[in-house]
C-alpha cells in the first residue's frame, strides 16, 4: 500500500489541505475516489465532545467516562479506537502524536503499522521525527498545490534564530518577596475508583526553571489546576502557593495575578480582530478590549518586546493572521509582560513544527536566563533544546501518580 506522509509547517493551511485532500482534489498523487476514510484529529475529538454535550451520550467514550473529563491523550485513544472499529479503507491522520506521551506514541505506532496492510495511512506530520517508519512517500505544501518531495528532507538544516537584545523589564515589579511559590506535601487526588496523584511532595523556589513532564493522565493539568484556583480537590490539602494555604481564604484574584499563564488552548477562542501590538498591550492592562489607554510608558516596553520577537514591522496585522509560530511567541510575551512571579506555559509547542518550536523554546530559555520569573513548563515530551534546571515528573502507579523529582 502506498501510504502518503504529507509534511506541514506553521505556514500550511491545514483546514483547507484536509478538505482539499478529502475531496479527492489531489487525485494525482494520492487517490480516495470511491473509498470510505476517517479523520484523526483534535478537530475530530471536539467535534464528538460537542456531540457528546448536546446529546448527553456516550458515543466514542470507554468505561462510560465522558470524554470532556479525559486527559488529551487519553480523548486521542479513544478516537482511535473507534475508528479502527469501523474499518476505514482510509485514515487520514493529522498530527497524530501531538499532545502524546512516548509509551502511547509506540503503541500507536505499533497499531497503525499492523492495521496498513489493509488501510491506506496519508499522514500530516509537522515534526518529522513524528512520520511513521513504513512511510515512504512524501509530499508537502508548496505554493498552494501539492507536491511529491524528491529530495531526501531529513537532511535538511534548521534554521537557527537568535533574540537579539535582551529581554525588556519590568514597569512595576509584581511584589512577592517570599521564597517559596508552590509548596505541596504528600498531595493526593482520586476520583472516585480512579488514582490519579499520590503523595506528591514538591517545592518550588523563587527564580528556578521547572518542566513538569509526565505520560498522558499522569495529572500534570490536575496540579495546575490546584496552582492556579480552580480544583476543590486542593481544599483541606497541604498546598501552600505564594506562602498561603489553600483553600485558607485567599483570594484567587492575589494568585492569579502572580501567574503569567500561557496554553495553546487560549490562542484557538480568541475570536475578536486584534492587532498583534493590541494583544501584547492588553497583557500589560489585563483586558483584551483595550477600554483603558496605555500610557508611554507601556508602549514604549511594548515596542522593544516586539523589537525581540523582529514584530516590530508587522505590529498592526491582526493576531489571527499570524503564523502559528509568531501567535504562541506573542502570547507567551503576553503573559511574561508584567514580569509576574510565575510563568506557566502549558504544552506550548503542541502544533507546532520544529522550527517554531525551536524558536519557542529559545525564548523560554531566555527568560528563564534574564529575569527573575519562576518558570513552570509543561510538556508530555522532552523538548529539544529547553533547558530546565528542575524537573519533576509524574509516574503512573495504580494508587496514582508519584512524583519524582529529577
Ligand atoms: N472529573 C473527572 N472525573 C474522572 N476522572 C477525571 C476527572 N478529571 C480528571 N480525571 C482523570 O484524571 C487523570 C489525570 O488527568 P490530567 O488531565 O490531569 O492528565 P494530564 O497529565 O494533564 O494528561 P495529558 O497529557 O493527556 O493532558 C486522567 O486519567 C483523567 O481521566
Amino acid at each position: 500500500m502506498q501510504h502518503l506522509g504529507i509534511f506541514t509547517d506553521n505556514q500550511t493551511n491545514k483546514k483547507e489541505l484536509i478538505r482539499k485532500l478529502q475531496n479527492n482534489e489531489f487525485s494525482d498523487i494520492v487517490n480516495l475516489k470511491d473509498i470510505s476514510g476517517k479523520l484523526f484529529s483534535q478537530l475530530a475529538v471536539r467535534r464528538f465532545m460537542e456531540e457528546e454535550e448536546k446529546h448527553g451520550t456516550k458515543y466514542i467514550s470507554t468505561k462510560g467516562q465522558a470524554l470532556k473529563t479525559m486527559s488529551s491523550g487519553e480523548q486521542k485513544k479513544a478516537l482511535l479506537f473507534h475508528i479502527l472499529d469501523q474499518k476505514p479503507d482510509y485514515i487520514l491522520l493529522d498530527n497524530p502524536f501531538d499532545n502524546l506521551d512516548i509509551s502511547f506514541q509506540n503503541d500507536l505506532k505499533t497499531l497503525l503499522q499492523e492495521k496498513a496492510s489493509g488501510t491506506l495511512l496519508i499522514q500530516l506530520a509537522s515534526r518529522k521525527s513524528d512520520m511513521l517508519s513504513n512511510i515512504r512517500n512524501f509530499a508537502k505544501v508548496i505554493d498552494g498545490q501539492l507536491r511529491i518531495l524528491t529530495e531526501d528532507i531529513q537532511g535538511e538544516e534548521e534554521e537557527a534564530t537568535i533574540f537579539m537584545g535582551s529581554i525588556p523589564p519590568a514597569i512595576e515589579p509584581i511584589p512577592f518577596n517570599g521564597e517559596t511559590l508552590i509548596s505541596f506535601e504528600k498531595v493526593s487526588v482520586s476520583y472516585g475508583e480512579k488514582h490519579v496523584l499520590k503523595d506528591i511532595d514538591w517545592e518550588v523556589k523563587t527564580g528556578e526553571f521547572w518542566q513538569l513532564i509526565g505520560n498522558n493522565g499522569t495529572g500534570k493539568t490536575t496540579i495546575l489546576s490546584m496552582i492556579t484556583g480552580d480544583n476543590p480537590k486542593a481544599f483541606g490539602q497541604e498546598i501552600y502557593i505564594f506562602g498561603n494555604k489553600k483553600g485558607s481564604g485567599e483570594s484567587v484574584w492575589d494568585i492569579k495575578e502572580k501567574i503569567g499563564y500561557f496554553s495553546p488552548a487560549m490562542t484557538d477562542s480568541f475570536s475578536g480582530r486584534h492587532s498583534v501590538e493590541n494583544m501584547l498591550i492588553s497583557g500589560l492592562l489585563d483586558s483584551i478590549g483595550l477600554y483603558i489607554k496605555p500610557t508611554e510608558t507601556q508602549k514604549r516596553i511594548i515596542k522593544d518586546w516586539l523589537l525581540l520577537l523582529s514584530l516590530w514591522e508587522r505590529r498592526n496585522v491582526q493576531f489571527n493572521d499570524l503564523s502559528l509560530g509568531d501567535q504562541r511567541l506573542v502570547m507567551t510575551v503576553r503573559a511574561m509582560v508584567k514580569h509576574p512571579p510565575l510563568l506557566i506555559l502549558d504544552e506550548p509547542t503542541s502544533g507546532m513544527d520544529d522550527a517554531s518550536a525551536s524558536i519557542l523554546v529559545q525564548l523560554v530559555n531566555k527568560i528563564a536566563q534574564e529575569t527573575q520569573t519562576t518558570i513552570l513548563f509543561v510538556s508530555h515530551r522532552k523538548e529539544p533544546g529547553l533547558n530546565p534546571k528542575k524537573i519533576l515528573e509524574l509516574k503512573h502507579t495504580d494508587k496514582g501518580s508519584i512524583g519524582i523529582v529529577k
